[in-house]
């Protein structure tokens, strides 16, 4: 994998991150596809919008249908259907945030699946066994996702799992020899102590890319803010920066400025299933009753193919109906808006105009995301 740096502008940066199924330029973003799908999107649309690489799951697709079965169809880039380069999640996050009885031990994490309650155990070797099966282009460390709040002495302790397990994913996936690259993940909940001692250990034993883990767990934003400003430009600058679970265009906007170059968000799929929608004139409900007769398209200054040949009043028609078409025309919109903003930002960096798009920038992404 090479990581290739074009453009800077303070902090911020763009730059080629070449895998061997494909380019993707920073700052990107990465639609979430947890069971092998961007949720109500075929992978041609997704790549017709402009996104080069996307996310999956290592727990849901372990948990089904089974990392042997994508295997023997021929790997995850088969299976879903999507030739550009993939990132898997190790599980870390989800089983924390989605599996019950959790049993965290130094050995791994026993748990119950969260579709059948049946019992599992996954060791850091095992999440990147689960990885090399699918054959994902960028795989995660299995890490423990701090919870927040969260006492210093719990993270304290945390962070030293966390390191532990990253070196044992190291070793395991040495011994493999696969073409795959692999992503340390820095915890150290909202302690700036803990995140630098962190970031020291999981740097030391060396990756192809790191990714701050830890946040958009529900902390303050100004603790969010705080972390990635304090920690983003201790971390390599010549390989990727991957901020987890980030998020929406404001708090991007702000990890961008400090030298983020990764990002991955259920915001804008989630919300478009529900109805809320980004725009350039603001967020809109489109359920409100006041798009009932609106025959004008949902963004003037979109030419996505939901604005260019649907009205609000027929989005607002197939929401109340609960059609899937509303599920799919809504986020092919809220794709639309990430992707063009990434675009925007991308030679906003490498015309050195960074600052004048932020200002430019922050009043309408005021109106959608605060
Ligand atoms: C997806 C995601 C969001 C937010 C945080 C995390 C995290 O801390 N660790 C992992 N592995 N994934 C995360
Ligand atoms: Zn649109």
């Amino acid at each position: 994998m090479q990581f290739k740096i074009l453009k800077k502008d303070g902090f911020a940066r763009t730059a080629l991150l070449e895998t061997k199924r494909g380019v993707i330029h920073t700052p990107a973003f990465m639609p979430v596809g947890t069971n092998g799908t961007v949720k109500a999107m075929t992978p041609e649309e997704v790549r017709d919008i402009g996104y080069e690489i996307i996310l999956s799951n290592t727990y849901h697709l372990y948990l089904r249908p089974g990392h042997e079965t994508i295997k023997e169809i021929g790997g995850i880039h088969r299976f879903i259907n999507w030739q550009g380069p993939i990132l898997t999640d190790s599980g870390g996050f989800q089983i924390y945030s989605l599996a019950s009885l959790r049993k965290i031990t130094s050995e791994g994490v026993e748990f119950r699946s969260h579709i059948d309650g049946s019992l599992h155990f996954i060791s850091p070797e095992r999440a990147i066994e689960i990885q090399i099966a699918l054959g994902s282009d960028i795989m995660m460390v299995f890490d423990e996702c701090v919870p927040y709040p969260a006492e210093k002495q719990y993270v304290e302790k945390s962070i030293k799992l966390t390191k532990d397990w990253a070196e044992r994913c190291k070793n395991y996936f040495e011994k493999q020899r696969t073409n795959q690259s692999l992503f340390g993940i820095i915890q150290g909940g909202v302690y700036d102590d803990l995140r630098e001692k962190s970031l020291e250990e999981i740097v030391k034993i060396g990756f192809d890319g790191y990714a701050i883990g830890g946040l958009s767990v529900g902390e303050p934003k100004e603790d969010m803010y705080r972390v990635v400003k304090n920690v983003t430009p201790l971390m390599p600058e010549d390989k990727p920066r991957y901020l987890m679970g980030v998020g929406d265009l404001i708090d991007v906007l702000h990890a961008v400025e400090h030298g983020i170059d990764m990002f991955d968000c259920v915001m804008p799929t989630r919300n478009a299933r529900n109805g809320t929608l980004f725009t350039s004139r603001g967020r809109i409900s489109i359920k409100r009753s006041e798009f009932k007769d609106d025959s004008t398209a949902l963004d003037p200054e979109c030419d996505c193919y939901t604005c260019r040949n649907y009205t609000k009043a027929f989005l607002r028609h197939l929401y109340m109906c609960r059609e899937i078409l509303s599920m799919r025309l809504n986020t092919i919109h809220n794709l639309y808006f990430y992707c063009k903003f990434f675009e925007k930002m991308r030679t906003a960096i490498a015309e050195g105009r960074f600052q004048d798009f932020k200002k430019e920038w922050l009043p309408v992404l005021e109106k959608n995301f605060s």
